[in-house]
């Protein structure tokens, strides 16, 4: 299983976390990514950790004042990117843009919808992976796989029944490790994970009790 660790615009430590997802990764053998605001992009990078933009603009170089180029987040050292989180919503034309944007400088892309039917339409974009996060969980305490397990397995369902190769994640609610197993069970290959790890007291034993049983 993949887990990503969403630090959004909270006001936690990224490097803190990035040390931490570091040394639970090596340890466990468990791959995990951290993904940080754009401009702690190179500091979280330079950790060692996985690193993940959370969004990047639907444009190439030019005169698009406050976007965030792939090549940029790239050079800064992320090697993958969130596009279209229910957070940071593009229009399906800019998610196709971005997608490509992101391929040009070879970034593992990961496009988020809130629901089967939208995964299906963003899989025909052929990012390399999915993720389903459906609104009304994220930042609570019912993990999606339990609370919600059809939204997983129908968005599993409906990303095999267009492109199998298209990997398929799910998000919201997640702070456990039997959550993640729930979530392998019914199809994912991996998690998304924001408020269980970054608001955390102690986000390293948030972690490595994440990972026991995986
Ligand atoms: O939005 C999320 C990850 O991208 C999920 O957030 P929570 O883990 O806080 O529910």
């Amino acid at each position: 299983m993949f887990i990503l660790i969403n630090l959004k615009a909270y006001p936690c430590d990224p490097l803190e976390i990035a040390n931490a997802a570091r040394d639970v990764a090596n340890d466990s053998g468990v791959r995990i990514a951290v993904s940080p605001q754009a401009a702690d992009i190179a500091r979280v990078s330079d950790t060692g950790v996985e690193t993940w933009a959370q969004h990047v603009s639907a444009n190439n170089y030019g005169s698009y004042t406050g976007s965030t180029l792939a090549e940029a987040v790239a050079n800064a050292g992320a090697t993958g990117t969130l596009i279209n989180h229910s957070e940071r919503r593009l229009t399906l034309a800019d998610i196709d843009t971005a997608v490509n944007a992101a391929s040009r400088v070879d970034l593992d892309t990961c496009v988020c919808a809130n629901n089967p039917a939208q995964i299906g339409a963003v899989t025909a974009l052929s990012p390399d992976s999915v993720a389903v996060e459906p609104p009304a969980l994220i930042g609570g305490d019912a993990s999606v796989a339990t609370a919600d397990p059809d939204i997983v397995s129908n968005a599993v369902e409906s990303t095999n029944s267009i492109d199998k190769t298209v990997d398929v994640y799910c998000g919201a609610g997640i702070s456990a490790g039997d959550d993640v197993i729930a979530a392998r069970d019914l199809g994912a290959s991996g998690i998304l994970l924001a408020s269980g790890v970054a608001k955390a007291d102690n986000p390293r034993k948030a972690l490595e009790d994440l990972v026991v049983p995986i």
